[in-house]
């Protein structure tokens, strides 16, 4: 089943540090939300609000359901995070690490079945990483333990993905990989995709919308065209830029030298 996800008045924060105001977002189901904007400005602490993993007001419906109405459990099946810099656990294969997250949908004393064995086989495969499968998760390079982090998140098999820069550490091609993946996911399975990129070309390839976020609050929404223009990235980034038109039609951001 598709699920969008709704925000409404989302504050959320650090103890006495406040970072996000009032947020009210809809992304519907199937669409890819992309969260743009300067460093320290709340990107991060919107996706952690929405996965529940800071102190936050307000409310996030997952479909029709309250996300602080939901178990653990539950709300695992149903929303899957990337964190950015995730830690990794010791001695384990990237197949048992990958295995860790069908844990939502086992049983209390349950062991993965072979059917959770084929799914992960099936996610190493498309994010390249069959090769590594027996590796042992610590020796991998940054962007093979970067994939390696989104094919459990993708193993949970949720209907919404919440991704804090997930191309970091990527090259270009492997970043097309995940990105295309991702996409693929979209629009077959009608995974709705909630994603931080500092990468603002690929934000506007492969966004529907995307939100520009300053000091904690919604500054623009709107098309990847709207919100992607010279003035706002000088004004928001403090950023020189100019916006060239790709083949396919979307915004590349060209970064221009000189003061
Ligand atoms: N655990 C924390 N305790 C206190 N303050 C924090 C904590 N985590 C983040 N912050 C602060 O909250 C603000 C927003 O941080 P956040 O990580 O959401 O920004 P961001 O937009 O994702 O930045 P970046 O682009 O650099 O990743 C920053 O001022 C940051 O210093």
């Amino acid at each position: 089943m598709t699920v969008g996800l709704t925000l409404r008045d989302l504050s959320a924060g650090y103890r006495k540090h406040p970072v996000l105001h009032e947020v009210e977002l809809d992304v519907p189901a199937g669409g890819w939300l992309a969260i743009i904007g300067a460093n320290g400005t709340g990107k991060s602490t919107l996706l952690k609000a929405i996965a529940g993993l800071v102190p936050h007001t307000g409310d996030v419906w997952i479909g029709e359901h309250k996300a602080s109405e939901l178990g653990r459990r539950e709300l695992a099946r149903k929303l899957g995070y990337l964190p950015q810099g995730a830690s990794l656990p010791d001695g384990l294969t990237v197949t048992d690490y990958v295995l860790l997250g069908r844990t939502p949908h086992l049983g209390a004393l349950a062991r993965e079945g072979q059917s959770d064995v084929d799914i992960v086989t099936a996610v190493l495969g498309r994010l390249d990483l069959s090769h590594l499968a027996s590796r042992q998760l610590r020796t991998l390079s940054g962007g093979e333990q970067q994939r390696a982090v989104l094919a459990r998140v993708l193993a949970q098999h949720t209907g919404v993905l919440l991704l804090d820069e997930p191309t970091t550490g990527l090259d270009i091609g492997h970043a097309q990989i995940l990105l295309e993946l991702v996409d693929t996911l979209r629009r077959e399975d009608g995974t709705t995709v909630v994603s931080t990129l500092h990468d603002l070309t690929f934000a506007a390839q492969y966004a529907d919308r995307i939100v520009l976020i300053n000091c904690g609050r919604v500054v623009a929404t709107g098309t990847p065209d709207e919100v992607l223009t010279a003035q706002a990235l000088t004004e928001y980034y403090g950023a020189r830029t100019t916006l060239l038109t790709a083949p396919d039609g979307s915004r590349v951001v060209a970064p221009l030298r000189g003061s």
